[in-house]
């Protein structure tokens, strides 16, 4: 059993030192109970989307210049729900659930932006990748991408994310969809020794898009003389002329920031574009089936003896039913390597042949083509055909589900 939940958990003084000697996996992290969280990180994906009238605001908008700029828009006003919505007042950030293979988090919201669905699904264990889909059916707009994070010890966690997102625009007006390539921050964590942790996002990320603009968003924190928390300054350009800013922003990725056109030494009420507070744009509320209609392989269907667990502080219990699951998966793997065969992901599929994308996109954000596939599983990419066969195929009966559980989840 990994050392993440259950059996003791012990003191945030011997945390803090098993933290010193991290092998960078993890899983491998002795949690003391307390920073337990009952969330899977299959349920992370739904950050990407919290907004989702922001998410499809590009599609609305004719000049390529404006849409990109509404694509960053739209990645910065992510970054709040990703980085701290669990930990809104600073301090509270705690270890999520390490998905099984094939765990499964599904949703759609529906609000003034329409439906838009939701698909995320574990899609390698060794090493850990999450990938999802998020399409909203009214504009067409699409986002997809997978994700792995590799951890290393120095001064506190820092944490390094593995992967991408590719953004697909049906711009109006335009004759081929936009294509935008999102890379991930870095980021670290914060008041470890204080026992209350929190995300720091590090270094820079970008966006580039088919239509010949690249965005490139520099991250900072607090320094010992000046600086705020979770600060970001991001520049607007024509792909390969950096000098040339189109646009320019800055702000607080937790709470405002405003939008200006041109370089930021004209930034002033002139040149201001637009602005975002979150406080004035609240979240909209994604949709999840109740547990007993969801798919045994769902997040919080699969994970709920162990969430109830963690919710009563018994920590023997959280060992228990975690275990359950860990060795049912053991046996799963150990059956299909017997048999000669792989878990089938049930709506994402690696590319074998060269990603068209990365090929295209990669060279300007510094993503090699092969998208770091070995330390992810592969390059995973949304596959309609298996989406459309799981639409088409009848919803199992409850003795199905229960065979799933027994089978796969010792449940
Ligand atoms: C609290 C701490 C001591 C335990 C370590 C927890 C660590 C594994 C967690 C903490 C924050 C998590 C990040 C989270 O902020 C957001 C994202 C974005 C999402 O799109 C993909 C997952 C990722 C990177 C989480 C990974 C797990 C982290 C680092």
């Amino acid at each position: 059993m990994d050392q993440q939940q259950g059996n003791g958990g012990g003191s945030w003084g011997s945390f803090l030192k098993s933290i010193a000697s991290f092998n960078g996996d993890l899983a491998s992290l002795t949690a003391p109970p307390f920073i337990l969280s009952s969330t899977s990180l299959t349920e992370f994906s739904s950050y990407w989307c919290e907004h989702p009238s922001v998410f499809i605001a590009p599609a609305k908008e004719s000049d390529p210049a404006k849409r990109a700029l509404l694509v960053l828009k739209w990645f910065l006003t992510t970054l709040k729900q990703q980085y701290a919505s669990r930990s809104e007042q600073y301090g509270n950030e705690k270890k999520p659930l390490n998905p099984f293979l094939g765990e499964l988090f599904l949703g759609k919201w529906e609000d003034e932006a329409g439906v838009t669905e939701l698909t995320s699904e574990q899609v390698s264990h060794h090493p850990p990748a999450t990938a999802y889909s998020i399409t909203n059916t009214k504009t067409g707009i699409h986002l997809e991408g997978y994700n792995a994070q590799k951890a290393s010890f120095s001064k506190t966690i820092n944490i390094k994310q593995i992967g991408h997102a590719v953004l697909t625009v049906p711009a109006e007006g335009s004759k081929e969809p936009d294509t935008y390539l999102i890379t991930l921050p870095s980021l670290h964590i914060e008041g470890l020794i204080f026992g209350s942790p929190f995300i720091e996002l590090d270094g820079s990320s970008y966006i580039t898009s088919s239509t010949g603009y690249t965005a490139k968003v520099d991250y900072s924190g607090k320094g010992w003389l000046s600086g705020k928390k979770n600060s970001f300054t991001a520049l607007l350009f024509p792909t390969g002329r950096e000098k040339e800013v189109l646009f320019n922003v800055s702000g607080q990725w937790t709470k405002n920031f405003d939008m200006y056109s041109g370089p930021a030494k004209y930034n002033g009420k002139d040149s201001l574009v637009d602005s975002w507070d979150p406080d004035r744009c609240p979240t909209s509320q994604l949709i999840v089936a109740p547990l007993k209609e969801q798919h045994p392989l769902e997040s919080r269907r699969a994970w709920s003896k162990v969430a109830a667990a963690i919710a009563k502080a018994d920590l023997d219990a959280v060992g228990y039913e975690k275990s359950k699951i860990e060795n049912a998966q053991r046996e799963a793997r150990a059956r299909e390597k017997a048999e000669g065969r792989t878990w089938e992901r049930r709506y994402f599929s690696t590319q074998d042949n060269e990603d068209a994308v990365l090929v295209k996109l990669g060279p300007h954000v510094g993503l090699p083509e092969h998208g770091d596939a070995d330390k992810t599983g592969g390059i995973w990419r949304f596959d309609q055909a298996k989406a459309e066969k799981v639409r088409n195929a009848p919803p199992l009966s409850d003795e199905e589900k229960t065979k799933l559980a027994k089978e796969l989840l010792g449940q």
